[in-house]
């Protein structure tokens, strides 16, 4: 074990700034990169050559499993200026250890959900995301100093330093063009894999044959969850949601984009909307959405195709909503943050937009820092969002072998959180 590890252990008490942070300031002065990891060091210490890792218990994890049970006021604080200290040097906030905990994770598992070390990571985990997306967004290349590694940004070694560091930082110096071809193959390796799953893709997910069973709609061949029926309360939420703050009683027009099996279009049609608009893109529920007659409902009008080819052209005639709901499948934050694009210039005033929030849902510490960072997006267009908590039903959170799970014969749970934060989004007065 490195000195890095064996201080974030956390084994002498008190924990103090005094006595931890200057030995963690040395050692990432030295060289240590803060995402170094016990397996790599076990590695080093057999002589190994180096492997990628697929899994990794960063110093991060060993603070986060190490918090003792009792600390004081004091050493709270002394671990949170180590966790800073580690996160100012590229700590990763997402990266899992070999159980597939993230730091957070750890946590959570600890009893320690949002206290203040849940707090500080959740912070980096928006930063990170943010950053990151600016980065990509701009195109930024940098020159010389900063290396990206195991998805963070570090401080590339001086060449003075290498002579007073560890063997470890210099072998790695040496391996990591090599390490960085390994990787780029596993990143293009994972690409395809993607590509052919359609909960990944929107084009292979629009050529995916799906099937409507008994309270789920579902890809025919891979059984992924598409929509499925526990999310009715959820969806009794949104639609609520959409009615909120109606402006002209006589003139009510609401969107929906995405009907999946029309739980939440069939709420909607209860209220008797003035307009109510729907968009779909996939041909199978198309030919649903007809065979159930909702083409030729009067008050409706179907918008067939993507809603980023049959949205724009509202936006021209005029039409304005007092609710919009978007619930789409296999499309990324990326596309939601397009849409947000239209949703400033299609809802009235008054309106309410709301979503299935599912952003990061299927890891607690990812669906509270996507929590974050929507709020922070929707604030650059003058919109404000309020979080209601609700429970869903048990059978939700429970794994799939257990008896009554929803996710029996359903490929992946794309939900695993205790609470799901119902979004409602005005324009802030
Ligand atoms: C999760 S389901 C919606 C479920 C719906 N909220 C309900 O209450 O049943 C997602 C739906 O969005 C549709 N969809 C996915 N991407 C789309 C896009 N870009 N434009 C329009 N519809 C899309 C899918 O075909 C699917 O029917």
């Amino acid at each position: 074990m490195s000195q890095l590890h064996e201080l974030c252990y956390l084994k002498e008490r008190p924990i103090t700034k005094d006595e931890y942070l200057p030995k963690l300031k040395a050692l990432l002065k030295k060289g240590i990169p803060s995402t170094y990891t016990l397996e790599d060091a076990e590695a080093e210490q057999k002589g190994e050559q180096e492997t990628v890792q697929t899994s990794t218990t960063t110093p991060l994890h060993i603070i986060c499993e190490s918090i003792p049970s009792d600390a004081t006021l004091e050493e709270e604080s002394a671990i949170l200026a180590m966790i800073d200290e580690l996160f100012m040097n590229g700590a990763g906030w997402c990266l899992t250890n070999k159980n597939n905990e993230t730091p957070g994770c750890v946590l959570e598992r600890r009893g320690l959900y949002g206290t203040s070390y849940w707090e500080r990571i959740v912070d980096a985990g928006v930063r990170a995301e943010i950053v990151f997306r600016k980065l990509e967004q701009n195109n930024i290349e940098f020159l010389g100093e900063k290396v990206v590694k195991n998805g963070a940004v570090t401080e590339k070694v001086a060449d003075d330093d290498i002579n007073e560091i560890p063997e470890l930082v210099q072998s790695e110096t040496i391996q990591d063009m090599e390490k960085e071809q390994v990787r780029q193959k596993e990143d293009a390796r994972k690409k395809t894999q993607e590509l052919e799953d359609p909960s990944k893709d929107l084009n292979t997910y629009l050529n995916t044959k799906l099937t409507y069973k008994e309270g789920a709609l579902v890809t025919n061949s891979r059984k992924d969850g598409v929509m499925m029926d526990w999310e009715e309360k959820l969806m009794k939420a949104g639609c609520d949601s959409l009615f909120k703050s109606i402006e002209d009683p006589d003139d009510v027009n609401v969107l929906n984009i995405g009907f999946g099996m029309g739980i939440i279009d069939s709420m909607i049609a209860e209220k008797k909307p003035t307009k109510h608009y729907i968009c779909e893109a996939h041909p199978d529920v198309l030919n649903k959405m007809k065979e159930d007659g909702w083409m030729d409902r009067e008050n409706v009008v179907v918008l067939k195709g993507k809603w980023q080819d049959t949205l724009p052209p509202l936006l021209g005639q005029g039409v304005f909503f007092d609710g919009i709901y978007y619930d789409t499948y296999s499309e990324h934050y990326q596309d939601m943050l397009e849409l947000f694009d239209l949703v400033v210039g299609m809802l009235k005033m008054t309106g309410t937009f709301s979503f299935f929030n599912g952003l990061g849902a299927d890891r607690l510490v990812c669906y509270d820092v996507y929590k974050k960072v929507v709020e922070l997006d929707l604030a650059d267009y003058g919109l404000r969002v309020k979080y209601t908590d609700i429970k869903p039903p048990k059978e939700a959170l429970q794994h799939k072998n257990e008896q009554g799970s929803v996710w029996k014969d359903i490929r992946r749970a794309y939900w695993t959180c205790p609470t799901y934060y119902h979004p409602e989004i005005t324009f802030a007065t």
